[in-house]
């Protein structure tokens, strides 16, 4: 589980998150609603330890992430696809996708690497292809495979639909939901719910750096 408590962050002396609390359970989904600047990707970078809070508690599974090195949070199981996807254009998909088991020496990166392509059979497609030859929305899958490598408790994912063509789109959320039938929390941020309102048990709005937690549209 993923405890947020009373998180503040500032960048070069102005305040970007305000007291931000938010809890997401194992097996369970939360979305991070805002518009652009509200602060999403600041809490997520937070979570990720890119970011120093001034304040605050960060906690996963009973352990403090703020005094855990960035480098350490791989072997919690903690995964995260950042917004702009970051692949290395000239490696193919399958070493994008391997390269945080490289850089962890994750020993069964074959093995999790099978579980990727199982939950994701168009990497297996892509596998050969370099980065660069994919198009954004194809791009977005392989960076979610990549974080599936290690993420197997917790995924970050930011603004994992935005820019996608709406096909595409739909399939990334198909995938996402089948993350959390597999025990994982997973926590996303988007600009509206568009492709996700049905995916997930909570939403919270962020706006001007502050939270707060939303009631789900009643399910038809
Ligand atoms: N390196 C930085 N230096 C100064 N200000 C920053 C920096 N990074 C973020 N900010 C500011 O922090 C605020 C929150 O930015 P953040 O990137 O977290 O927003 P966001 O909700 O993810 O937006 P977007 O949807 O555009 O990615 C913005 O006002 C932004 O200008």
């Amino acid at each position: 589980m993923l405890k947020i408590s009373n998180l503040n962050v500032s960048i070069q002396s102005v305040d970007i998150l305000r007291d931000v609390s938010i809890q997401v359970d194992t097996a369970s989904m939360a979305g991070l609603v805002g518009r652009n600047g509200a602060g999403k990707t600041t809490l997520i970078k937070s979570v990720m330890g890119i970011l120093k809070p001034k304040s605050g508690t960060i906690e996963f599974d009973g352990v403090d992430l703020i005094q855990t090195p960035v480098n350490l949070r791989n072997r919690l199981g903690i995964g995260y696809m950042p917004e702009d996807r970051r692949l290395i254009p000239d490696l193919t998909v399958e070493e994008n996708i391997l390269v945080p088991a490289w850089a962890n020496e994750q020993i069964d990166a074959h093995k999790r690497l099978g579980y990727v392509y199982d939950l994701i059979p168009e990497l297996r497609a892509f596998a050969p292809r370099r980065g660069q030859q994919l198009s954004g929305g194809q791009q977005k899958l392989v960076a979610l495979g990549r974080a599936l490598m290690i993420g197997s408790k917790l995924l970050l994912l930011d603004e994992p639909f935005e820019g996608v063509a709406p096909a595409l789109a739909q399939r990334l959320a198909e995938v996402i939901s089948r993350l959390q039938t597999e025990g994982m929390a997973v926590i996303f941020s988007e600009s509206d719910l568009q492709y996700s309102e049905h995916l997930v048990q909570k939403v919270y709005s962020i706006d001007r750096g502050a939270v707060t937690e939303r009631p789900l549209k009643p399910r038809l």
